[in-house]
């Protein structure tokens, strides 16, 4: 949170965690913590730990260059330490060069101006090709449509712009790897985004709309985003042949307006027409589903929500709207006619819902839940609905299959608190607690007088949204889901689901 005068928990993370893992993995903490935990001092922290942090570089340059006797001077390995955090920080995005306080190294293995580029031209065409090969003839015909009119209008460099609308399960992520696959397999350049991390993992290269566009966290009718004329993003943009953007329905209107403000700027560079045309001329696919989540407005009415739909945007008449109908997760190949018959009645009942079929004027109803989708009531609820999600928690926790094939929904944190206690208390194990930082050091690191009005106890307690609580209990083995975008390139961002494999005093 930056709330950290001194940087002493940073110091004594790396310490601990230099015990057990090897270099490669304390220089993915490091810039996780410089990245994403605020470090006050970086330059200090590096200079106090680039020991541990480079421990295994000389014995990687001795077998990288088959010289056992290599014997890399300090200044040597810092040299090659500080490139391998470059990389690392060029993954997420980043680069040492925006961090103060930290050297950078001196070499030319990196060329800035084309590391974007250069990574979306990485792509092995030859395998690209053979996706394709294998998976455009399995496209239905309102797949096929879709197909044929995006690659039109980026053949004829005609800047069309489309809506695919389709419920879950109906191909549009099937659709997108085609798609991607014939533009790599060409040497062209496709920027696939997801409104969300955990969706943009399922496209091949995916990156999170706003990480992808530098689009502000802080949105207003007339941002833009954070992209000029002649940086390295700016060129990745003009020289890419389509944007996709799956999960469009859940991003707020005005990220969307912000990039289609953003490209007419940069693509002028190109042609000084582009500047009235709808996202400066790029072909651009949106696609999702208006039943499932819109846009998140804190406390925001229907009517709130409704508005910053991009049904309501000036984009959306641009759009041109293509329909994906068939429900293709009943075509997997392994599924019995039982389980296939189970899928198509949950999809046509839940369709039903999303439709408001059942609605009244007011938009409220009645559902009924089907008996076998309801949780018998026993006793105490909570016990009830963990019985039944996870059946024989006790022996079946140390198993990620059945861990990834389950998961309690709750609206409240509060609900969620106790699912996670009552949960917790069923795992086998030693229960650790960790805390947050809770007082401010001052500059001789004492603690300083806590203010009256506000005890510790009290401050502790609160739980606020948004605000990560000053408690959290864990257990070897447990399941925990990731609040952050910390690395998408590895798969850690929002909602993704991990395991507790060692609890140590500082780091788990
Ligand atoms: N043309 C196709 N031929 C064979 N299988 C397909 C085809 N299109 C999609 N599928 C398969 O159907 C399943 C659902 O497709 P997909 O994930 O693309 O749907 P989706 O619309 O993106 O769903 P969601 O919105 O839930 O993410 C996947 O297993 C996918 O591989």
């Amino acid at each position: 949170m930056g709330f950290l005068a001194k940087d002493d928990e940073w110091h004594d993370c790396l310490k601990e965690v230099s015990q057990w893992a090897s270099g490669t993995k304390m220089r993915r903490i490091f810039v996780t913590m410089v990245a994403y935990s605020q470090v006050s001092n970086v330059k200090e922290l590096w200079e106090k730990n680039w020991e541990l942090l480079s421990d295994d570089i000389q014995h990687y340059q001795r077998s990288l260059l088959n010289r056992p006797e290599l014997h890399l001077s300090p200044d040597e390995t810092k040299e090659l330490c500080l490139i391998e955090l470059e990389k690392l920080f060029h993954k997420i995005g980043k680069s040492l060069v925006d961090i103060p306080g930290m050297p950078i190294p001196n070499c030319n293995t990196f060329d800035r101006a084309n590391r974007l580029l250069a990574e979306e031209l990485s792509y092995n065409r030859s395998s690209m090709s053979t996706e394709f090969e294998k998976n455009f003839p399995k496209l239905n015909h309102d797949q096929r449509v879709a197909y044929d009119q995006i690659m039109e209008s980026i053949n004829t460099n005609n800047g069309k712009c489309f809506f695919i609308e389709g419920f879950g399960g109906s191909g549009k992520t099937f659709l997108w790897k085609v798609i991607s696959a014939k533009l790599r397999s060409e040497g062209r350049i496709v920027l696939c985004v997801a409104t969300s991390g955990i969706a943009a993992l399922l496209m091949d290269g995916g990156r999170t709309a706003h990480s992808r566009f530098r689009i502000p966290i802080k949105l207003n009718p007339t941002s833009t985003c954070d992209i000029y004329q002649g940086s390295d993003v700016a060129d990745l943009h003009q020289n890419a042949s389509l944007i996709i953007w799956d999960e469009a329905p859940m991003a707020h209107r005005n990220a969307i307006e912000a990039l289609e403000r953003t490209l007419r700027d940069i693509m002028r560079k190109h042609n000084k027409n582009n500047l009235t045309k709808p996202f400066g001329g790029m072909t651009v696919v949106f696609g999702g589903d208006f039943r499932q989540t819109l846009p998140i407005i804190k406390k925001g009415s229907r009517a709130d929500i409704v508005d910053a739909s991009l049904k309501m945007s000036y984009v959306w008449q641009y759009l041109e709207i293509l329909k994906l109908t068939e429900n293709l997760r009943l075509r997997q190949p392994n599924s019995s006619e039982t389980e296939l018959n189970d899928i198509a009645d949950f999809s046509k009942w839940i369709l039903q819902i999303g439709d408001g079929e059942d609605c009244s004027v007011f938009c409220e109803a009645n559902i009924d839940i089907p008996s076998e989708l309801m949780v018998e009531r026993q006793g105490e609820p909570i016990i009830d609905i963990v019985r039944e999600i996870y059946p024989h928690l006790e022996c079946n926790y140390v198993n990620p299959e059945y861990l990834a094939s389950r998961a309690i929904l709750a609206p409240h944190h509060e609900m969620v608190h106790k699912l996670n206690e009552y949960v917790l208390s069923q795992i086998p194990g030693e229960e650790i607690t960790y805390l947050s930082s809770d007082y401010v050091q001052n500059e001789n690191g004492k603690q300083n007088i806590e203010h009256p009005e506000f005890p510790a106890e009290l401050l502790n307690s609160l739980q606020i949204p948004g605000f990560p609580d000053h408690e959290i209990k864990l257990k070897l083995g447990v399941p925990v889901i990731l609040l952050r975008n910390i690395d998408q390139a590895s798969g850690l961002c929002n909602r993704t689901r991990l395991i507790i494999k060692k609890n140590g005093q500082m780091v788990h």
